[in-house]
């Protein structure tokens, strides 16, 4: 894994918005595989700015997101189709037809996830961005799921739960379960952005970078994967020192 540290989260997002840039610029029928969560908002900040600035276009672009909340339909505004409406969606000038995220509401459930790994294989992500929760999740894939799961449905940790009640009312509006890809399909992505983002992920980074690679802790599977970069700031790599140590500057 290739760790690139950056001095704040404006420096995360400008970075990583070139990657996918780049990414789009070498090959305008890309497919991105996309997150949700505060870390990637920057980042969807800097395409929306850069397409209005330098024309950048998305129209030949194909997105498809990690997870969606069970039970919340794309009006909710704490779904996760919402917030990529909303974040970058509605702002660039992909055709909304060619965004796919999971569909929360769909009356069989097992049957929307069979579906959503067929598309996940048969559509091959270039350039996959993810976030990490503060337990080591990737997508919504908790402690303890195993390394060669496919799309599935998942029972959310009470820490996620919690974590993630910043954006809701109260604790209780987070729905108790979500559809995510699982390790396994992530891992398909020809190439993987990670990104962390303040002293809350200080532990996350610690364990990801020093700890073993077991489902314990899900990201650790991302050690598995040929290409993978860690786009992180100082205060989320203040735990990993000898990293700290061999910084390769972002600018
Ligand atoms: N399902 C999402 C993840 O994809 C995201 O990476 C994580 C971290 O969120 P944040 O970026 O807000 O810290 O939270 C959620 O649970």
């Amino acid at each position: 894994m290739k760790v690139v540290a950056v001095r704040d989260y404006q420096e995360m997002s400008d970075l990583a918005a070139k990657y996918i840039i780049q990414q789009v610029k070498k090959k305008p029928s890309s497919v991105l595989g996309l997150a949700t969560g505060s870390t990637p908002k920057g980042t969807y900040q800097k395409l929306i700015e850069d397409a209005e600035k330098n024309g950048t276009s998305y129209a030949q672009v194909r997105t498809i997101n990690l997870d969606e909340y069970v039970g919340l339909g794309q009006d909710h505004p704490q779904s996760y189709r919402y917030f990529m409406k909303a974040n970058l969606f509605n702002h660039i000038d992909i055709l909304k037809k060619n965004t796919y995220v999971p569909n929360g509401k769909a009356f069989n459930l097992d049957e929307e996830c069979q579906c959503y790994e067929q598309l996940v294989r048969s559509i091959g992500v270039d350039l996959q961005l993810l976030g990490i929760g503060v337990n080591g999740h990737i997508g919504f894939n908790e402690p303890g799921t195993p390394f060669h799961s496919s799309t599935h449905i998942v029972k959310l940790a009470d820490s996620t739960r919690k974590a993630n009640s910043r954006f809701f009312e109260t604790v209780e509006e987070v729905p108790k379960s979500a559809i995510t890809m699982g390790i396994d399909s992530i891992l398909q992505s020809k190439e993987i952005v990670l990104l962390a983002s303040g002293s809350k992920k200080a532990d996350a980074l610690q364990k990801l970078v020093s700890g073993k690679t077991e489902d314990k802790f899900p990201a650790s599977a991302l050690k598995l994967h040929p290409n993978v970069t860690l786009i992180a700031d100082y205060e989320a790599l203040a735990k990993v020192p000898q990293v700290v140590g061999s910084i390769v500057e972002g600018k």
